[in-house]
């Protein structure tokens, strides 16, 4: 009963807070990296450790959507089609944001660093420099967890998918997500002037870095050279 009372409360008289908290107690535990104990290390070995990575994030991403307040109020067709648009970027901020406490590697996972010879040498230099470009940016704002959940919840009401249904549904849930992080921002103490419009101004950078990734994978998938799941190329698909 008590949290349910807490909830009521934090509802009624704090809806924004109710969105940061939704968000904060909906966030996934960190997935691990599960590379194949019977390959030799290599090169091609990263790469199949980090598809495998990549293609439980899409199925944990998926779940996690559904707690984003308003996203399943939208149809299926919706959540897919926004799904289908933003994922890249959602989960660009998962890597961006594990990365933030790093001064030159990618984390894709608590037991998986990469630095930048080690990208190189997967084939994934070009991954490295826009994923690293946009981990320092965050890293001179000085991003914390709340913001990144909301930046994350953003991208996908935010990715400008071409077939939405309910496009007055979609505005709706936008502006929700955008009043909870005015609200957040301006309940800081000290709440810094303009903060909630510098954290929207790095969406175009999110956009540009997840059509960078986009372009690495498809670069990989014409080399043939990694074998890629069938719900990560599909989900390739949906984003070129
Ligand atoms: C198919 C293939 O060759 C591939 C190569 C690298 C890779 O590494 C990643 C792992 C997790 C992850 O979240 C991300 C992004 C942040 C870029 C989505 C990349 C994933 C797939």
């Amino acid at each position: 009963e008590l949290v349910m009372f807490i909830y009521v409360i934090m509802t009624h008289y704090f809806p924004c807070a109710c969105v940061c908290v939704c968000l904060l107690v909906s966030e996934p535990a960190p997935l691990r990296a599960a590379p194949d104990p019977a390959t030799p290390d290599s090169d091609l070995k990263t790469l199949l450790t980090l598809c495998d990575l990549l293609n439980r994030e899409l199925l944990v991403m998926i779940g996690w959507a559904k707690h984003i307040p308003g996203f399943s109020g939208l149809s299926l067709v919706d959540q897919m089609a926004l799904l289908q648009s933003g994922w890249m970027e959602t989960l660009v901020l998962n890597v961006v944001w594990r990365s933030q406490g790093s001064a030159d590697e990618l984390q894709f996972a608590e037991n998986l660093r990469l630095n930048e010879s080690q990208c190189r040498a997967a084939g994934l230099h070009d991954l490295y420099t826009a994923l690293r470009y946009l981990t320092s940016k965050y890293q001179q704002m000085g991003l914390n967890q709340e913001e990144v959940l909301t930046l994350k919840a953003m991208a996908l009401a935010n990715s400008d998918a071409e077939n939405v249904e309910g496009a007055e549904a979609v505005q709706r849930f936008q502006d929700g997500l955008h009043e909870a992080l005015q609200d957040y921002e301006s309940s800081q103490r000290p709440s810094e002037a303009h903060r909630a419009g510098r954290l929207l101004m790095t969406l175009p950078l999110l956009r540009q870095t997840a059509l960078r990734a986009v372009r690495c994978f498809s670069r990989l998938h014409r080399d043939g050279r990694v074998p890629m799941h069938k719900l990560f190329l599909e989900m390739l698909d949906a984003a070129i």
